[in-house]
């Protein structure tokens, strides 16, 4: 049998990530000296770990080549999906928010308003749930342009520390969620090898009450 494989966000979760597995007393070696390599082995363990985009990290999960997956809640809300979402761990805190130039009234006026973002899913539930109808733009990255250009009157993006929003002359308008990387478990994985799911997520959980 494979070993447990754990899909893991790369990019701004990664360190964090590392950091929780090695609190777990795991073997960190290859992780640290990874190189171009995507697929990584913590022998003591016998665990795998997969480096993924982080919307291709649920992929993986749902269609059960992962078992366990580490994901920001974004991808969560954004990309949806069936699986179990067993743990917040924590780490990864930001959160999204309604944001647009500095000083304007984002709720002033009759006009429909459009709204530029990287999460159209997200942004639709928030407005649907204040009933107000808008148009979205789905934009790929540095949101923050939309509003500064006029393609928009506000964005729904990720602030974090708020520098870039500052930086640009925009503010938080209001927001929408809390977000923080989540640990997540393929439904079939969790029946079939339930023991050593389940011993991983003890580790973790007792790592996080520590
Ligand atoms: N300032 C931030 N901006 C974006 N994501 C953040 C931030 N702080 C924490 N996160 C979390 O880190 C996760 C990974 O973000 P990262 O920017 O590394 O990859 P990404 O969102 O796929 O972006 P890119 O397409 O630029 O690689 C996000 O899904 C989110 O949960
Ligand atoms: O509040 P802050 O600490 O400034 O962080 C928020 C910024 O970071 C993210 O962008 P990212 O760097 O991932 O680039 P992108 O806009 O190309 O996605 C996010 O989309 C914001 O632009």
């Amino acid at each position: 049998m494979r070993p447990i494989r754990i899909a893991l966000t790369k990019g701004r979760l990664e360190k964090d990530t590392i950091k929780l597995f090695e609190k777990l007393g795991f073997d960190c070696e290859q992780l640290h000296n990874k190189g171009r390599k995507l697929i990584l082995q913590i022998p003591d363990a016998n665990l795998e770990i997969v480096l993924a985009k982080a919307a291709d990290v649920i992929t993986y999960i749902e269609h059960g080549v992962c078992d366990m997956g580490v994901v920001g809640k974004d991808t969560i809300l954004e990309y949806g999906g069936t699986f179990f979402e067993v743990a917040d761990l924590g780490f990864g805190r930001c959160k999204f928010a309604l944001a647009g130039k500095k000083g304007e009234d984002f709720y002033a006026g009759y006009a429909e308003k459009t709204i530029a973002t990287k999460y159209p899913n997200v942004t639709h539930q928030f407005f649907e749930s204040k009933g107000m109808d808008v148009k979205i733009v789905k934009i790929e990255g540095s949101v923050e342009l939309a509003p500064l250009l006029g393609l928009s009157d506000a964005i729904v993006d990720i602030v974090e520390t708020g520098s870039t929003l500052k930086e640009n002359g925009l503010e938080v308008y209001e927001d929408v969620t809390a977000i923080s990387a989540r640990l997540i478990v393929n439904t079939v994985s969790l029946k079939l090898r339930k023991a050593e799911i389940e011993t991983v997520i003890n580790y973790i959980e007792k790592a996080l009450a520590e």
